[in-house]
């Protein structure tokens, strides 16, 4: 690095380091320095194992910049800018004015450039809220790392935690279970270190990690298969060791997946709120480009080529294109992101605020989750059900192991509440093992252990959950120490399992620990020795509900969300929680009964509230999949590694306030703090945006829908065209000031019975049936006017008949503001702001037009008969609107109940 001097040579990514060895290697994800071996590695990168100085890192930080994947929304104006211009929407806006201007409209071109302008400003103001709510939730909850680092370059090294996006190339990190892997590392220790690479790979088995001093020398198969490395992106599963440094940021392999679109990563695609604004901005460029060389071939076909027609064709491609659709929807999101965070919730992905509204299953997990996750030992037992500290004393000397061999963040709270308890009964009381080797957790496998050496022999110490652990037992321990050990026939172990089911559905969780004696051997524990064991008894733990989940989960039912648990857990120990909690669950599933059922079947189940328990973290996802699938919105609301998967899976990921690294890093949602109730705080606020977005498209649709509809029709019944270039975009620039009504305040109410889910189907439907009936008076309204303007001059009945349809056109679409917003009796009423809307742009389309300076506009006064029809057609408008309102809630209805 520039401070040490050295020549430097590329790293991944365009970051470069010292050339301290640059021997040809074979082509690897992170060229040549990923494949040294450690020593040669370190000093590539001009590291220590003992980690850099701070002033070192300062100096990198400042070269490399931020650990970031994607920065941070730019805070300059300048570029902001650039990008609001660079927006197809404003884009086409100023296209459009550009051939106003060469056309001669001017008017039109200034109305276009003064649309541009205003687009161009709401876009900044609105993104540099959405940018400062971005920043400040970021600053809330910063990922962190465990990295080495001195004072100086005499001091010794302190592991300390730092902002991940502080790390530079050339730190030593810290990786234990449940840490998300912070930037691209090659290995330099490693201890039963699995990792998660699946947002990376799609593959969802844990692979294992070694700190391999010379890796193989041929690169295995995939970019992602290197033994010695480490990418960011993944989640340390089991195990724990440490790394060097290689890239970060957006020169992690991540990093490069990022930058070539979210595709590139095993992703789960948009969210329903993005489809649905994707599809109603093509539909509406679709009915632009449809509407607009319709509307000028007829009127051309009818009436012949006139001058004014080019402008018109131009105005009304403005009128149907969306300009604020963007704005609007991420305006709302940002204000709910905003809320939520005054709730006391993070979100971390802004269209986390829709998945809150459309959320209708939430999947539970449930230790740490719906429990404390503080556990507390309520009693030890021999293998036939007696009282017996003996388990108790051997499960707590695996937890011991893992405390004395040096890696702190392997022991678990399960492994402290055992230490403590056997610690307090007096069972640790002789010296500390000698360990060979731990065996860290694996929520696959669900057992721990030790390897420890004892005069003459290698004893193998195995606790986990009791399933797991029989199936590697052939004896049990005698009544006594000493006692002989029994076999484990068939016959003792139904007794044993009725023995763990009793217990368990007395809602505790069971261990059960086992014991193996070895011949002294050198070299790494190995799966073939977990046969033969002699189970030693079980432990029984406490873990109580967190205090306010019941009220938690009754609310949420109540509001429609149905609930179902997702737990490694005995089945036993879940069904009695959930029913603790007041869930009726009518049905247990195990993770492994899985494998026997299609998706729809696993769907089914879940929306019938299961509980699956004894889940591997591949089969919560896979439950998250199915429902997915079913086209229902799925929550996941978890804590712990085992998590990851589901929490990735599920539409809206939500991490608990105590969630590991890993879990929060891939949460959508992160709860602040235990109170669960929080969540249904948390639904009220993403159902009020939902529903704002969700009316805002169903307006938008069916005002432009009828607009374009209209114009064809006025093509075709006018001599003239049924508004001036000028007029059209004026109205338009009128409707989009008063939709911004949608984006700004407003009041949450409570969560609403339903979930608000954005259906295209349901929502084209609204659209066209609305929008038919908006071009209906439009026609009418036509039709009136050629009464009304009967004996005018022409010219005077064509300005008239312009006036006329701009006046109905505002007042009608004001009185759809408000009536539309609501979709169904149930659904939250408009907000203040936009009944304020609809009233001025009532205002605007009555009192412009007689004014002066619609007069220039090219308005003309209307008689009084012209008012008389204007006022019929509004009322009948209204009166029809609110059938149909009305006939359309019930079709919701129906389909609610259905
Ligand atoms: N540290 C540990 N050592 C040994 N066994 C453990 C340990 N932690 C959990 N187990 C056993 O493994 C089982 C599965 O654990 P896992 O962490 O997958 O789920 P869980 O904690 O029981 O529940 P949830 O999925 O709701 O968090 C547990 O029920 C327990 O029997």
């Amino acid at each position: 690095m520039p401070e040490d001097g050295a020549r430097l040579l590329p790293l991944p990514g365009g970051a470069v380091g010292p050339a301290a060895s640059a021997r040809p290697v074979p082509e690897s994800p992170h060229g040549d320095v990923a494949r040294l071996s450690r020593l040669a590695a370190l000093r590539a990168v001009a590291a220590t194992p003992r980690g850099l100085t701070e002033a070192q890192a300062e100096v990198r930080l400042a070269e490399y910049g931020d650990n970031l994947v994607l920065p941070l929304p730019e805070p300059t104006w300048a570029r902001r800018l650039r990008a609001a211009l660079g927006d197809p929407f404003a884009a086409l806006l100023a296209a459009l004015a550009g051939v106003c201007a060469l056309i001669g409209s001017w008017g039109s071109a200034l109305i276009l450039t003064l649309l541009v302008l205003a687009a161009c400003l709401l876009r900044l103001h609105g993104e540099r809220r959405s940018a400062a709510a971005l920043r400040a939730l970021h600053a809330l909850a910063p990922s962190t790392a465990t990295v080495l680092r001195r004072a100086g370059r005499s001091e010794l090294p302190t592991a300390r935690e730092v902002p991940a996006e502080q790390l530079v190339p050339g730190d030593v990190v810290r990786l234990v279970g449940g840490d998300a892997v912070p930037a691209d590392l090659r290995l330099l220790r490693a201890q039963g270190l699995t990792v998660d690479q699946s947002a990376l790979t799609g593959e969802s088995t844990p692979v294992p990690r070694l700190a391999l001093d010379l890796p193989p020398a041929e690169p295995p198969g995939g970019p992602f298969d290197e033994p010695q490395l480490c990418f960011a992106g993944s989640t340390v599963v089991t195990g724990g060791g440490t790394g060097l440094v290689l890239a970060t940021g957006a020169a992690t392999r991540f990093g490069a997946a990022h930058q070539q679109g979210p595709g590139a990563l095993a992703d789960h695609g948009p969210s329903a709120v993005e489809r649905g604004v994707r599809r109603a901005v093509l539909a509406l460029i679709f009915f632009m480009l449809a509407a607009v060389p319709v509307t000028i071939g007829t009127d051309t076909l009818l009436h012949g080529w006139s001058g004014t027609l080019l402008p018109f064709a131009v105005a009304a491609a403005v009128g149907l294109t969306p300009e604020l659709l963007p704005l609007v929807v991420s305006s709302v999101l940002a204000r709910g992101s905003r809320q939520l965070a005054a709730e006391g919730l993070l979100v971390r992905r802004l269209p986390a605020v829709s998945e809150l509204g459309a959320l209708d299953v939430l999947c539970l997990d449930k230790t740490g989750t719906l429990t404390t996750g503080e556990l507390a030992v309520a009693g030890a037992l021999d293998p036939a059900g007696r009282p017996d500290p003996q388990p108790l004393r051997w499960a707590a000397v695996v937890g011991e192991a893992a405390l004395l061999h040096d890696e702190p963040g392997l022991l678990d709270p399960l492994d402290e509440a055992l230490l403590n308890a056997a610690d307090a009964a007096g069972l640790l009381a002789g010296p500390a093992p000698g360990v060979l080797e731990v065996i860290p957790f694996d929520p696959v496998r669900r057992l721990s252990g030790a390897v420890l050496r004892e005069p003459g022999r290698r004893v193998l110490l195995i606790k986990g959950a009791p399933e797991a652990v029989l199936d590697r037992c052939t004896e049990l321990a005698g009544p006594r120490p000493g006692d002989p050990a029994r076999p484990l026939d068939a016959r003792a172990r139904a007794e044993l399992e009725r023995l763990v089911a009793e217990r368990a559905g007395r809602g505790l969780r069971l261990l059960a620990v086992a014991r193996a004696e070895h011949e002294p051997r050198l070299g790494a524990h190995r799966l073939a020795d977990e046969a033969g064991l002699t189970l030693l008894g079980f432990v029984e733990l406490q873990d109580e509900p967190v205090d306010s989940a019941e009220e938690a989960l009754a609310l949420l039912s109540r509001s429609g969300v149905t609930l179902t648990v997702l737990t490694g857990d005995h089945p036993s120990t879940a069904l009695r929680l959930a029913e603790r909690l007041g869930l009726a669950p009518v049905r247990v599933l195990l993770g492994a009964e899985l494998a026997d059922l299609d998706e729809a079947e696993i769907a089914a189940a879940a929306a019938e509230q299961a509980v699956f328990a004894r889940c591997t973290p591949e089969q919560k996802a896979r439950v998250v999949r199915a429902l997915r699938r079913a086209h229902r919105s799925v929550g996941f609301l978890g804590d712990g590694v085992n998590d990851v998967p589901a929490l990735r899976a599920a539409d809206l990921g939500i991490g608990t306030a105590g969630a590991v690294g890993a879990a929060r890093e891939w949460a959508d949602l992160l709860l602040g703090g235990r109170d669960l109730v929080l969540l249904g705080r948390a639904l009220a606020v993403g159902r009020e945006a939902t529903a704002r977005v969700a009316a805002y498209l169903r307006i938008a649709l069916s005002c432009n829908l009828g607009n374009a509809v209209s114009m064809l029709a006025g093509g075709v019944l006018l001599p003239f065209l049924p508004m001036q270039p000028a007029q059209v975009l004026l109205q338009n620039l009128c409707f989009d000031a008063a939709q911004l009504s949608f984006a700004i305040s407003g009041r949450s109410a409570g969560p609403g019975e339903r979930p608000v889910r954005l259906r295209w189907g349901s929502l084209a439907a609204f659209a066209l049936g609305f929008g038919l009936l908006n071009s209906l008076c439009d026609i009418v309204m036509f039709e009136a006017m050629r009464d009304v303007t009967h004996g005018f001059t022409a010219a005077t009945s064509e300005a008239m008949f312009h006036t006329a349809w701009f006046a109905e056109n505002l007042v009608t679409q004001a009185i759809a503001l408000p009536v539309l917003y609501r979709l169904s009796r149930t659904r939250l009423r408009p907000p203040r702001p936009v009944w304020w809307a609809a009233g001025l742009l009532a205002v605007v389309g009555l009192v412009l037009p007689p004014s002066a300076l619609g007069e220039r506009l090219g308005f003309e006064g209307l008689p009084v008969a012209a008012y008389g029809s204007l006022a019929l057609v509004v009322a009948g408008y209204a009166a029809l609107l609110c059938a149909g309102r009305w006939l359309w809630w019930r079709r919701t209805a129906r389909a609610e109940r259905s």
